[in-house]
């Protein structure tokens, strides 16, 4: 996989968070990406996910099949937890999900509303969805964040195996959580530049993005944060459109990755003949 001159920005006219970004990515890479905050991981990670496009430049020989488990898992959806794996194991083709809910200690809580989770249960099933269909590319924002200690120690090895599987696996991470991988590569996104560091010290998380203008960026409330907070206060956070979508049926796991990506939430999905 290998980025070419990679840049972004999310408005026109706005700085460019992600300024002439090169890398390449190889199966069996394990890569940690560090940056202060604001600095354009999680941005980073959604274009490495195909769920943003690049500004200018290529994204090229993405795998097929991406897991990726965003740094808020949207738990705000009327499912419990099996019906929310089943129906995403569905969406991928019967991808086994159980082994992984009981590998990240799941199991006993697989009857609650996924809106009913802790923040580190819902990332849970976040990291589950992200796992279950054995990702060529898994991208994971902030694993470790608000995960319980048994499980901040599976998560490496989980790496680790997808890794010897010939996938790739990119985490950002500021809690160092796979840092003593043997071969672990770091990449550190530093005013808006995309660095790798070669020897074992990654690179300082100095600055945040791009230019001086991409404060107002920063400290603007993005669309997708709006949505993901909804209006502040009252009754309206609880007002919901249910919006019926006809896609192809090869599409249905980019659209909803995408989606879910965007804290928005599935219903139903009903494939006709
Ligand atoms: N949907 C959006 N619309 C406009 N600007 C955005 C949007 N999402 C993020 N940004 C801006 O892009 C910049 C990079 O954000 P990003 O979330 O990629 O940073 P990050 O390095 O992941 O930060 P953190 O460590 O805090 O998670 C910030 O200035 C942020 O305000």
């Amino acid at each position: 996989m290998r980025l070419s001159h990679v840049s972004f920005r999310y408005r026109w006219r706005d700085p460019l968070i992600i300024e002439d970004a090169d890398a390449e990515l190889s199966p069996g890479d394990v890569i940690e990406l560090t940056g202060a905050n604001g600095a354009g991981k999680s941005t980073l990670l959604r274009l490495l996910a195909g769920l943003a496009r690049p500004t200018a430049g290529t994204i090229t020989g993405r795998p097929a099949v991406v897991g990726f488990a965003p740094d808020r898992f949207p738990a705000g959806q009327p499912f419990t937890v099996t019906q929310y794996l089943r129906h995403m194991s569905r969406v991928r083709g019967g991808a086994p999900w159980e082994p992984w809910a009981e590998r990240l200690a799941l199991s006993h809580l697989l009857g609650l509303p996924l809106g009913e989770l802790s923040k580190g249960s819902a990332h849970k099933v976040g990291l589950v969805q992200a796992l279950m269909a054995e990702p060529g590319l898994l991208i994971l924002d902030e694993p470790f964040a608000g995960l319980d200690a048994d499980t901040r120690e599976a998560l490496p090895a989980i790496a680790t195996e997808v890794a010897a599987g010939g996938g790739i696996v990119i985490a950002s991470d500021h809690q160092a959580g796979l840092r003593a991988l043997h071969g672990v590569r770091h990449w550190s996104m530093i005013a808006g530049r995309l660095k790798e560091s070669t020897s074992d010290t990654p690179a300082p998380e100095a600055e945040p993005a791009a230019t001086g203008a991409a404060t107002t960026a920063r400290d603007a409330p993005s669309a997708a944060a709006a949505r993901r907070s909804g209006p502040p206060g009252g009754p309206s956070e609880r007002r919901h459109a249910t919006v019926a979508v006809t896609l192809p049926a090869g599409d249905v796991q980019r659209f909803l990755a995408r989606m879910h990506g965007e804290g928005f939430q599935a219903r139903e999905i009903e494939e006709s003949g």
